[in-house]
């Protein structure tokens, strides 16, 4: 891990640059593959599909007898513990159902907001290196809750032609209306255009690598929405004497393990900390089977150390990592100051790996910077808020003449005589 003191702010970006590649490197790729899908449909999705996952599947959609089949080789106890993870899912997404909110603005002018869900919707599920079907609790139960009545979830097959079962039960669990097996670029471009055999849909959700990231933001131009980039994992972590070396190095490598271009990056104001972490990641990460995978990871993050908190505050806002761990003495510094983050664990017994499967609050959250501008799924993430008007003649009158005058200056007659006429209505008794 590369050991940094005090660097100055003006080399902070290029200091905490991600070590994923850049739009351009995969965009020439991913454009490719969507005018290929959207031309041959399920034969461009089974030619990529043979190339990237080596598999090559005759039937694209999951049968029922696979899902059963998935369903009795799941061991009891996993069963419980998904069904634990759900719970506490379902309850911290359920509390965020908001009430209609109905405002009377001006007398005889109602004006309301409600929620709509997203009728079709498509969970990308990630399955490249990790079969993560605990992705699939965190997008289909608030897409449940929400009310989105299609659900199609695509993930890739191994090389025999299968999903993982634990998706697959996962899956079943949570009301999917479709279960796909197809993975990658190929994926997110069936959804997209649709194809004989993959239902197009209107927003598309789900975490995934760089391939995926690249994909789900080309298919926005083609009028599928898609919940935010979502790509490779990252942590931060700003730890100072009273944290524990064991946990902050444990928290560090549940991330690196994602894949080599996860990011973990420690902040510290303890040289002591700093020191005693690097020796703890060097022992457990030996003992880990996906050593090979979080040694690259670790090789490119950063162990920093600054001078004091407010320096750490900056920096931290100034990179806006997806997950964001305080272990300090002034944790109430650290959460009422940041501002950019996608999520936020506090203290010495929240680990990441928490939020990751089983407290409650989603995993599927903003990389690469875009904690800055976007939030994590969320319950509203699966809605449409529309509003509703209905105006009496009394509130026609009140509001009428502003309206007269504001289409005027905006050289809009048309506009303006749409009042002009209800308001005479009225002064005539009509
Ligand atoms: N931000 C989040 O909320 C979040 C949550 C979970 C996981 N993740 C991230 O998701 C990612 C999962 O990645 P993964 O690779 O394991 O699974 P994945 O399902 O995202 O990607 C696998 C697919 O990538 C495609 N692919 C692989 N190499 C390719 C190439 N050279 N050209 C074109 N396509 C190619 C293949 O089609 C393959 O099926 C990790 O980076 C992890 O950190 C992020
Ligand atoms: N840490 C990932 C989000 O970046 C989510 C995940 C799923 N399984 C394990 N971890
Ligand atoms: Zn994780």
């Amino acid at each position: 891990m590369n050991k940094i003191y005090n660097p100055k702010p003006e080399t902070w970006s290029s200091i905490l640059e991600r070590p994923t590649k850049t739009v351009d490197d995969i965009e020439a790729t991913v454009k490719e593959i969507f005018k290929e899908v959207q031309k041959k449909g399920d034969v461009a999705v089974a030619k990529y599909t043979s190339l990237f996952d080596g598999a090559s599947i005759e039937k694209l959609e999951v049968s029922k007898a696979e899902i059963e089949a998935a369903i009795a080789s799941i061991s009891s106890e996993l069963k419980e513990a998904i069904q634990l993870a759900k719970s506490n899912i379902k309850k911290f997404h359920s509390a965020q159902k908001t009430e209609r909110v109905a405002v009377e603005t001006i007398e005889g002018v109602n004006c309301w907001q409600e929620k709509r869900p997203i009728q079709k919707i498509g969970l990308y599920i990630p399955g490249g290196t990790a079969p993560l079907f605990s992705t699939v609790l965190m997008l289909a139960v608030p897409a449940e809750i929400a009310g989105c009545n299609e659900i199609v979830l695509c993930s890739p097959p191994d090389k025999n032609g299968n999903i993982n079962p634990a998706i697959l039960y996962a899956a079943n669990l949570c009301g999917v209306t479709k279960i796909l097996k197809v993975g990658g670029i190929q994926a997110i471009a069936g959804m997209t255009f649709g194809t004989e055999t993959i239902p197009k849909v209107y927003k598309i959700f789900g975490p995934g690598n760089q391939f995926v990231t690249v994909a789900k933001q080309l298919a926005t131009q083609f009028g599928v929405a898609i919940d935010m980039p979502a790509g490779p994992s990252e942590l931060l972590i700003v730890a100072d004497d009273t944290a524990v070396p064991a946990f902050v190095a444990s928290d560090l490598l549940s991330q690196a393990e994602h894949g080599a271009d996860s990011q973990v990056i420690l902040v510290s104001t303890s040289k002591k900390i700093i020191d005693a972490v690097e020796n703890e990641i060097q022992i457990q990460m030996d003992l880990l089977p996906r050593k090979a995978i979080a040694e690259k990871a670790i090789a490119n993050s950063k162990l920093i150390f600054v001078d004091n908190d407010t320096i750490a505050l900056e920096l931290i806002n100034e990179y806006g990592p997806e997950h964001f761990i305080i272990c300090s003495e002034f944790d109430d510094f650290y959460s009422n100051g940041v501002h950019n983050a996608g999520s936020v664990f506090i203290g010495n017994y929240t680990p990441e790996s928490a939020g990751d499967y089983a407290s409650g609050t989603n995993h599927t959250l903003p990389t690469n910077g875009y904690a800055k501008n976007y939030s994590g799924v969320n319950l509203d993430s699966f809605t449409k808020a529309m509003t509703f008007q209905k105006i009496t003649k009394k509130g026609i009158q009140n509001i009428g003449k502003a309206i007269e005058i504001m289409a005027e200056a905006e050289g809009l007659q048309a506009h303006k005589n749409a009042v002009t006429l209800r308001l005479k209505a009225i002064e005539n008794g009509k």
